[in-house]
This record gives structure tokens, sequence and C-alpha cells, in this order.
């Protein structure tokens, strides 16, 4: 059985469908990380399943359990990391740390998680006198109050400056060696990459990839990227992509100005049809460059949307 089991959520605010369709299952061990792009109802299916929100349709489980039945047990079995804002500004590390246990039956030892969070050297001082990624490290230190199984981690890295993201990762990396499982947002594509063991891209509220950021990158490997920069008209632009797109090779397009990106399966094919296009109706060629695929590229062909950091 899946420590997490999500199936068929759907969530609408009003008019608005924040979740459309989204099923997927995180086994122990895993760091998951959701990606997307904004909007996309990543925070909104967290939250789901972390019981803050209660879905239209869908079945949310964890250890075998759903919140309507379970809800004291599940909240004994997860931790969600809170925003910065939450934390004790006038309390200091130590004591944020105590108040937080004292809401749950089981804790795990607070020197342990100061240990584990590296802010041991830090345990006196007051929160308003920490760094950005010392607060941040201490939201995480929060969730682990309670030693739970499964970690819920909403962009922790986000504003933080490379070397306090590391430390972050360092964590992270920890508590699976610790055999946590941790489901986790970002905005870096590095970080994705680096941490997890699967990926799933959401977009528009439904899930459109999942696998392990290798196996997503294979997936894409056989085709390639084509960047094509022209010094021609937008209407000669324009023609040449569609041009492009109706060429059964071509899977993805699209046109930004004079540059046109796509992604083929057979690249010489789709370039053969290129040229003769640009020959024969005398658009110029000012640049052209072909590339593999890296998971940014994947986030790109499934969703169609730029990745922004
Ligand atoms: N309480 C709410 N009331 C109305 N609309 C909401 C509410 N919460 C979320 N939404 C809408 O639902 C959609 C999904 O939002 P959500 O915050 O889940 O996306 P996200 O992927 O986490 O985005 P981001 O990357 O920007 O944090 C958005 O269109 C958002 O405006």
């Amino acid at each position: 059985m899946a420590l997490l089991e999500v199936s068929g959520l759907r969530k609408t605010f009003g008019s608005i469908v924040a979740v459309e369709e989204i099923s997927f299952s995180v086994e122990k061990g895993e760091v998951f990380t959701i990606i997307g792009p904004n909007g996309a109802g990543k925070t909104t299916t967290l939250e789901m399943i972390e019981g803050l929100q209660k879905p239209d349709q869908g079945e949310i489980r964890i250890s075998g359990m759903n919140w309507s039945q379970h809800s004291a047990e599940m909240k004994q079995l997860i931790g969600v990391q809170p925003q910065s804002s939450a934390l004790f500004d006038n309390l200091n590390v130590y004591e944020n740390l105590d108040v937080f246990a004292s809401f749950y039956k089981k804790s795990r030892s607070i020197n342990e998680i100061m240990e584990l969070i590296n802010l041991t050297e830090h345990r006196k001082k007051r929160v308003s006198s920490l760094s950005g990624g010392q607060k941040q490290r201490l939201a995480v230190g929060l969730a682990l109050v309670n030693d739970p199984e499964l970690l819920f981690l909403d962009e922790p890295t986000t504003g933080l400056d490379p070397q306090a993201r590391r430390n972050l990762w360092d964590i992270v990396l920890k508590l699976k060696e610790m055999g946590k499982t941790t489901i986790l947002t970002t905005h870096y594509m590095e970080e994705a990459d680096k941490l997890s063991d699967r990926v799933c891209i959401v977009d528009q509220g439904k899930v459109v990839a999942i696998n392990t950021p290798k196996k997503l990158i294979e997936q894409l490997s056989q085709e390639r990227e084509v960047q094509l920069t022209l010094s021609s008209g937008i209407e000669e632009i324009r023609a040449l992509k569609s041009a492009i797109e109706t060429h059964p090779a071509t899977t993805k397009i699209r046109m930004d100005q004079n540059k046109l990106t796509f992604s083929t399966f057979r690249p010489e094919e789709t370039l053969y049809e290129v040229f003769k296009f640009t020959t024969e109706n005398h658009l110029e060629v000012e640049q052209i460059r072909l590339q593999d695929m890296s998971l940014e590229d994947v986030f790109i062909a499934f969703t169609g949307k730029e990745w922004r950091d």
C-alpha cells in the first residue's frame, strides 16, 4: 500500500476550477515534487491532502486512512511546514519548537530537531533576529515536532540565497535517509531535479506528467528542440510556423516574435522542410540551434509555459 493515495481530486471556488482532476500515489521514503505554473492548483492540492480544505470530489488516503474518519490519527502522521509569518517572533528557536511540540501527543526531541535543522548554536536567538534561511529551517523544524512520516514543504526555499537553499536541500536529504516521505513544491527546477525521486507536473488543475526526473527527460530525449531565429516579417514567420506545425514529427511549437521554438522526433526531416520553406518563400534564417532536453524543457513541453525562478 502506498503511504499516500490521491484519486480524482477536484476543487472549485465559485466558477474557478482550482483543481480539476488530480490523482497520484506516493511511496514511503520518496521525495515527491509537484511543479507547475502559477495558479496550476499546487497549493490547493496540498491543502486538501493536509486536511485544511475539503475536496468537492475525490479521495485522499494516508496509510489507508481518510480525513472524515481518522482525522486525529492522520494529524499525528503528517508534518506541515508553516509560513514563516506563523513563527512567534518574540520567542527564541527552542521556545518556538517547544510551543509547537505541545500541540501533539507524540513529539521528537527538540535538541535532535535543532541539530537536524542546524540551529543548535542559535537556540537562544529570537525569531526576529534570524536570517531568512534560518527562519525557513525553523519552519521545517516545526513541521518535524511530531516526528511525522509524511512531510509537506510548500516552496521552502523561495526567496532564499543559493547557499541557504542548499542548506535546506541537505535537510530534505537527511530526512530521506531517515526514511521520511516528503511532498515538496518548488519554483526551482534544479531543486526538483536534485531532490526528487519523482516529479509531478501539474497544469490547469490536472496532472500532465509524472515520473522520475531522469525518465521525464528520457521520455522527451528522442525529441530534439530546435530554436530558429528569423529576420523576416511576422506574417511570413507565422506561415512557417503553420508549415512546421503540420509536419507529423513536430510535437510542440511556439512563436516568440521572430523566434520559433519547436520539438521534433525527426530533426533532419523537419529541418529539411524548414529550409525548403524558407528558400522557396525567401525567409532569412538568422540563427538555428538544436538542443538536448533538460527538466526545464520537459516542463515547457508539457505545459507550454516558460519556467520562472
Ligand atoms: N480561496 C480561494 N478562493 C478563490 N480562488 C482560489 C482560492 N484558492 C485558490 N484559488 C484559485 O485557484 C487556482 C489555483 O490556485 P493555487 O494557489 O492552488 O495554485 P498554485 O499552483 O499553488 O499557484 P502558485 O504557484 O501561484 O502558488 C488559482 O486560479 C487561484 O486563484
